[in-house]
C-alpha cells in the first residue's frame, strides 16, 4: 500500500502544480488518503457525490495521465469513490472482500443471485418466470422482457439468470451487456472495420442479457444491428433477456419491428417494494455487508425503510451510510444515530418530493384555470368535453415535463389506468401535429406554468 499512497501524495501535488488554488481547494484537497488498492484500481474517497462526479467528469483523465507517467512499474488506475460505496465492497466489520472474484466471464456479476434477490408482492411473478427462464433458456420465454422504475432490481434479476445457468452449465456462453455499451462497440466496429470480430461476439452466445434497451432509443443503425442479432439468436432458440425502464409499448424512438418482437415474448414487471418487503431487503443486505452487525434493532431498520421507498438502490446507499457513520465514529446504531447520518439526505429528499408534487400540482392548476373549469372537475369523473380535453392536456404535460410512468399520472388523477392515460397523451401529441388552436393554448399554459415556476 505504501507506494501507492506515495503516488497519490505524487499526483497531488501535481495537481497543485497544475490547477490554480481555487480549484484546488474545492476539489483535491478534501480527497482522502488511498484507502485501497484492488482489481488494478487504487481507491480514494470523496467527500460526496458532486465532487465524485466532477474529478469522474473534469479531471479522471489526467489524474491518471499523471499517474502513468510517475509509476511505471504496472499500469494503476485511480477510482474515487463516496464512503459508503467502498462499505459495499470492502466491509469495514467483515472480511475483505475480492473484487476480482466479483465478476466472471460474460461481464456477469457474480454477487447477483437468486439467492439473494429479497422476493415480495411487488416483485413475485418475475422472480418466479425468471427462475423458471433460467431453468430452461430458450424455451419458456423469448425474448423474456424486464421492466419498472429505476434502482428496483431488474438487473440484479437479469444477471440472476446469468449466473444461474452458467452456475448450472459451464459451457454456455453468456454475454451481458448494457445498450448504451452495445451502441459503442457498434459504433467501433464501424470505425475499425472489425464487423466479423462483432458478429462473431454476438452470434456466438447462448444467453444474450441487454440491460436499459430505452437508451438505443434514436440510435437507428445499432437498433437495426441488434435487430440482426436478435433475429439470428432467436431463431436458434438462444435466450434473449432484455430491461427497460417501460413496457416495449412505451418506448419511444426504437423501431417497431423490435418492440413488437419484444411484446412476442415475456414482459414482466418489477414493482415498488412495500415497507415490509424494504425491510426484509435490508435484513438480507445486512448479512451480507456487514455480517458482524447481528442485532440490529428492527426500528433502525424500519426508520431507514420508511424513508426510503421508491429505489431499492438508495434504500441500499442509505444502509451503507449508516453503518459507515456509525462504524467510522464507533458509536451505537441507533435512530438517533441513523438520523444525524442520514440528515442531508433525507432533508433533500424532503425538498425534492415537495417540489415535484407541486409542479404536478401547478401543471393542474394552470390548466383548470386556462379552461375556467375547477381542479376537482380536471380530475373527477365528468365525461363532457369541457372537462375531458383540459384533462387530457393536462396529463400530456405532466408526462411531457417529468416522464413518469403512465400509471403514476393515473393516480394524479382520479386513479385512472395506465391504457387511459397513454391514449390521452397520445391524442394530444397528434392534435398539437395539425390543430394550430390547440398548439397556441398549450404554448400559452406552458408560458403560465413556467412564470409561476420562477
Ligand atoms: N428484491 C431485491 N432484493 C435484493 N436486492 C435488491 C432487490 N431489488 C434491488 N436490489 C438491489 O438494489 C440495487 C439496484 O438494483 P438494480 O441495479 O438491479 O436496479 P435496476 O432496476 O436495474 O436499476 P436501473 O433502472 O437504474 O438500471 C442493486 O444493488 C440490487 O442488488
Amino acid at each position: 500500500m505504501k507506494q501507492y499512497e506515495d503516488l497519490w501524495q505524487q499526483v497531488l501535488s501535481s495537481l497543485h502544480e497544475f490547477y490554480s488554488e481555487d480549484i484546488f481547494d474545492e476539489i483535491f484537497s478534501q480527497l482522502s488518503n488511498v484507502k485501497k488498492h484492488s482489481g488494478g484500481y487504487i481507491y480514494v474517497i470523496a467527500p460526496n457525490p458532486y465532487t465524485k462526479s466532477r474529478i469522474e467528469r473534469l479531471y479522471l483523465g489526467r489524474i491518471n495521465h499523471i499517474a502513468s507517467t510517475i509509476y511505471k512499474k504496472e499500469l494503476v488506475k485511480f477510482k474515487f469513490v463516496l464512503a459508503e460505496e467502498l462499505i459495499g465492497e470492502t466491509s469495514l466489520v467483515g472480511p475483505e472482500k475480492n473484487l476480482e472474484h466479483k465478476y466472471r466471464h460474460g461481464d456477469l456479476n457474480a454477487t447477483l443471485s437468486f439467492d439473494n434477490f429479497v422476493v415480495g408482492k411487488s416483485n413475485r411473478f418475475a422472480f418466479q418466470m425468471a427462475l423458471k427462464v433460467a431453468d430452461q433458456p430458450g424455451v419458456v420465454a423469448n425474448p423474456f422482457y424486464i421492466f419498472g422504475d429505476v434502482g428496483l432490481g431488474k438487473t440484479h434479476l437479469m444477471q440472476a439468470i446469468g449466473n444461474y445457468i452458467a452456475d448450472n452449465d459451464i459451457t454456455k456462453n453468456i454475454l451481458y451487456i448494457k445498450a448504451s455499451a452495445f451502441i459503442e462497440e457498434f459504433a467501433n466496429q464501424l470505425k475499425n472495420q472489425t464487423i466479423d470480430e462483432f458478429n462473431e461476439k454476438y452470434r456466438d452466445v447462448d444467453v444474450l442479457l441487454i440491460d436499459d434497451i430505452q437508451m438505443m432509443s434514436g440510435a437507428p443503425k445499432t437498433q437495426m444491428e441488434f435487430f440482426k442479432v436478435f433475429d439470428f439468436l432467436t431463431q436458434q432458440n438462444k435466450q434473449i433477456v432484455i430491461t427497460s425502464d417501460k413496457p416495449a409499448s412505451e418506448l419511444k424512438n426504437i423501431m417497431s419491428r423490435l418492440t413488437s418482437r419484444f411484446e412476442q415474448g415475456l414482459l414482466v414487471d418489477i414493482g415498488v417494494p412495500d415497507l415490509e418487503h424494504r425491510v426484509e431487503i435490508l435484513r438480507k443486505k445486512l448479512t451480507t455487508e456487514a455480517p458482524d452487525v447481528n442485532d440490529l434493532d428492527l426500528n433502525v431498520l424500519e426508520f431507514i425503510a420508511s424513508y426510503f421507498n421508491t429505489n431499492v438502490r438508495e434504500l441500499e446507499g442509505a444502509l451503507k451510510r449508516v453503518l459507515f457513520y456509525c462504524v467510522t465514529n464507533n458509536i451505537d446504531i441507533s435512530i438517533d444515530t441513523a438520523t444525524e447520518a442520514l440528515d442531508s439526505l433525507i432533508k433533500t429528499r424532503k425538498k425534492t418530493a415537495a417540489l415535484t408534487e407541486n409542479n404536478y400540482d401547478k401543471i393542474q392548476s394552470v390548466v383548470s384555470d386556462y379552461y375556467a373549469i375547477s381542479v376537482h372537475d380536471l380530475i373527477g369523473k365528468r365525461r363532457n368535453s369541457k372537462y375531458t380535453l383540459p384533462r387530457h392536456i393536462a396529463m400530456y404535460l405532466i408526462k411531457n415535463k417529468y416522464n413518469i410512468a403512465y400509471k403514476t399520472i393515473g393516480s394524479l388523477f382520479g386513479n385512472r389506468d395506465h391504457s387511459t392515460v397513454l391514449a390521452a397523451c397520445e391524442k394530444i401529441e397528434n392534435e398539437l401535429k395539425h390543430n394550430n388552436e390547440m398548439k397556441i393554448a398549450v404554448d400559452t399554459i406552458l408560458k403560465k406554468i413556467e412564470k409561476y415556476s420562477n
